[in-house]
C-alpha cells in the first residue's frame, strides 16, 4: 500500500496561545476576517477579549455569532455570500467542532461561488479556501487540523461532508481558557468522541506506524488528562485534553475511522442519538471486535489506557473495557444504551443499514463518495449478522 500522510495546519498550543490570534491572523495575510462563534461562546469573556485585540490589531472585523449544534448548510451559503459581498479575506473560527465546521464551509463556499451542497465529496472544487484560523472551545473534534466539514442540511436532513487539500485551516490555536467556560457534560461527550477517533485510527486498515504512533499518543494522553480536565480546574491537564484532541484527528483524518463510526450513524440518523454516545458506547465492544484480527495493537491499546495486558487476548481485552467503562463512569459518561434509546426491535434495521456502505477494508477504486467518509475501512470484515451482535452487547 502506498499510504500518504498530510498535515498542514500550524499549531500553536498551551496556556497564554489565544494571545496569539492577531499576529497569527495579520501572518496570514487577513486583514477583513470574519469571526464565526455561537451565541455561548460569544457570551465568554475570552471571545470578547479575542474580538478587542483583533481590532485593536488594526483588523476590519465582521462578526457571524448565531451558528447552532451542528453546522448549517443555510448558515455557510448565506455566509459565505455575504463574505464575497464584504470582500472579506479570512475565516477566524472560535468555538467547538459546529463553529469551525461552520467556518471551514464558508471558506469554501466564498471562493467556488457554489453552494456546498453543489461541492460534497473530496476535493470537489477547484479555488483554494480562504485562509482560517481555528480556536477550538471543546477538546473533541479536531476539526481545526481536519480538511473536512460537516455540514447538516436542514432540508433532506442529511450530514453533507466535503473538503480537500484546499480546505486545511492554516493555523489551529489550543489555549486552555477555552475550555473553562464549557460545560462538564458537553465536555464529557467531546472527549469521548476525540477518544474514540484515537481508537478507531489504530484499528483501521489503512493505519501506518506514523498514524499508530500519533493514535496511541492520543489516547495516553486524552486518557491521561480526560478526568482532570473535566472534572478540576486544571490548566495542563486541559491543555494536554486538547492537544489530544487535535493529535487525534490528525490520526484519523490520515488513517479514516472504524467501525464504531459506521455502526453509529444510523443510530444518530434513524434514532437522533447524539453523536458521542454512539461511538462512545459502541467503541469498547468495537474494541473486542477488532481484538483477534489486531492482538498486537490490542496490547498497546491497554498499555496506553493505563491498564495491564492479560495473560492472554481475551484478559486484554476485558483490561481494556474495564479501563473504558472507569474513565466513562467517572466523567458521567453512559456505559451502555437504554431500550428506549436502542429500540431491540429495531436492531435488525440499524446493522442492515450501517453495513452495506462497509467495503471490508480495501480502497474503492473509484472515485470516492459522501458515503465512504464515514463508512470506514476497519480491520476487520463486518457482516449484518456481526454488527446486529454487536449492536446485543450494548445494553450494558
Ligand atoms: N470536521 C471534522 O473533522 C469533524 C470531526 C468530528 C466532529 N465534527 C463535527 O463537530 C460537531 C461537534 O462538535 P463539538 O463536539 O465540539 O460540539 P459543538 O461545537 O456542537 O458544541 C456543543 C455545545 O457546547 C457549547 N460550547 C462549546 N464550547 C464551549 C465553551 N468553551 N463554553 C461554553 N459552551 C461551549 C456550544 O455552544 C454547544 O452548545 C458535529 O457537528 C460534528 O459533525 C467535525
Ligand atoms: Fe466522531
Amino acid at each position: 500500500m502506498i499510504a500518504n500522510f498530510y498535515m498542514p495546519t500550524r499549531l500553536v498550543h498551551g496556556p497564554g496561545a489565544l494571545s496569539r490570534l492577531p499576529e497569527l491572523v495579520r501572518a496570514n495575510r487577513i486583514n477583513r476576517p470574519l469571526v464565526v462563534s455561537d451565541p455561548a461562546i460569544a457570551a465568554t469573556p475570552f471571545y470578547g477579549q479575542a474580538l478587542a485585540a483583533l481590532k485593536e490589531a488594526g483588523c476590519d472585523v465582521a462578526t457571524f455569532e448565531e451558528c447552532w449544534i451542528d453546522a448549517r448548510l443555510s448558515h455557510v451559503d448565506a455566509q459565505a455570500e455575504r463574505v464575497r459581498r464584504e470582500d472579506r479575506d479570512g475565516i477566524v473560527s472560535i468555538g467547538g467542532g459546529s463553529v469551525m465546521c461552520t467556518g471551514k464551509g464558508i471558506a469554501i463556499v466564498a471562493p467556488n461561488g457554489r453552494s456546498f451542497a453543489d461541492m460534497t465529496g473530496v476535493a470537489n472544487f477547484s479555488a483554494p479556501a480562504l485562509p482560517m484560523i481555528m480556536v477550538p472551545t471543546t477538546a473533541g473534534s479536531g476539526s481545526e487540523v481536519s480538511q473536512f466539514t460537516l455540514v447538516k442540511d436542514e432540508t433532506s436532513h442529511r450530514k453533507l461532508v466535503g473538503g480537500g487539500p484546499l480546505s486545511f485551516p492554516q493555523v489551529a490555536i489550543l489555549d486552555p481558557v477555552t475550555l473553562e467556560t464549557l460545560p462538564a457534560r458537553a465536555a464529557a461527550a467531546s472527549a469521548v468522541d476525540a477518544l474514540t477517533h484515537a481508537v478507531e485510527a489504530l484499528f483501521s486498515s489503512l493505519a501506518t506506524p506514523l498514524t499508530d504512533a500519533l493514535a496511541l499518543e492520543a489516547v495516553r494522553l486524552q486518557a491521561g488528562s480526560m478526568r482532570r480536565s473535566i472534572l478540576s480546574d486544571d490548566m495542563a491537564a486541559r491543555a494536554d485534553n486538547l492537544l489530544a484532541s487535535a493529535i487525534a484527528n490528525i490520526a484519523c483524518g490520515n488513517s479514516r475511522l472504524g467501525l464504531a463510526h459506521t455502526l453509529s450513524l444510523p443510530l444518530e440518523a434513524r434514532l437522533d442519538l447524539p453523536h458521542a454516545i454512539g461511538v462512545g458506547v459502541l467503541i469498547p465492544r468495537i474494541v473486542a471486535f477488532n481484538a483477534p484480527v489486531a492482538p498486537a495493537k490490542a496490547e498497546k491499546l491497554a498499555v496506553v489506557l493505563g491498564a495491564r495486558p492479560g495473560v492472554d487476548l481475551a484478559e486484554t481485552v476485558a483490561a481494556i473495557r474495564a479501563a473504558l467503562f472507569a474513565l466513562f463512569d467517572d466523567i458521567g459518561f453512559p456505559t451502555a444504551f437504554s431500550p428506549e434509546q436502542l429500540p431491540r426491535e429495531r436492531l435488525a434495521e440499524m446493522a442492515e443499514a450501517a453495513i452495506p456502505g462497509l467495503y471490508g477494508g480495501a480502497m474503492p477504486d473509484r472515485a470516492v463518495r459522501d458515503s465512504d467518509l464515514i463508512h470506514q475501512p476497519g480491520v476487520r470484515r463486518t457482516s449484518v449478522a456481526q454488527a446486529r451482535a454487536i449492536f446485543e452487547q450494548c445494553y450494558g
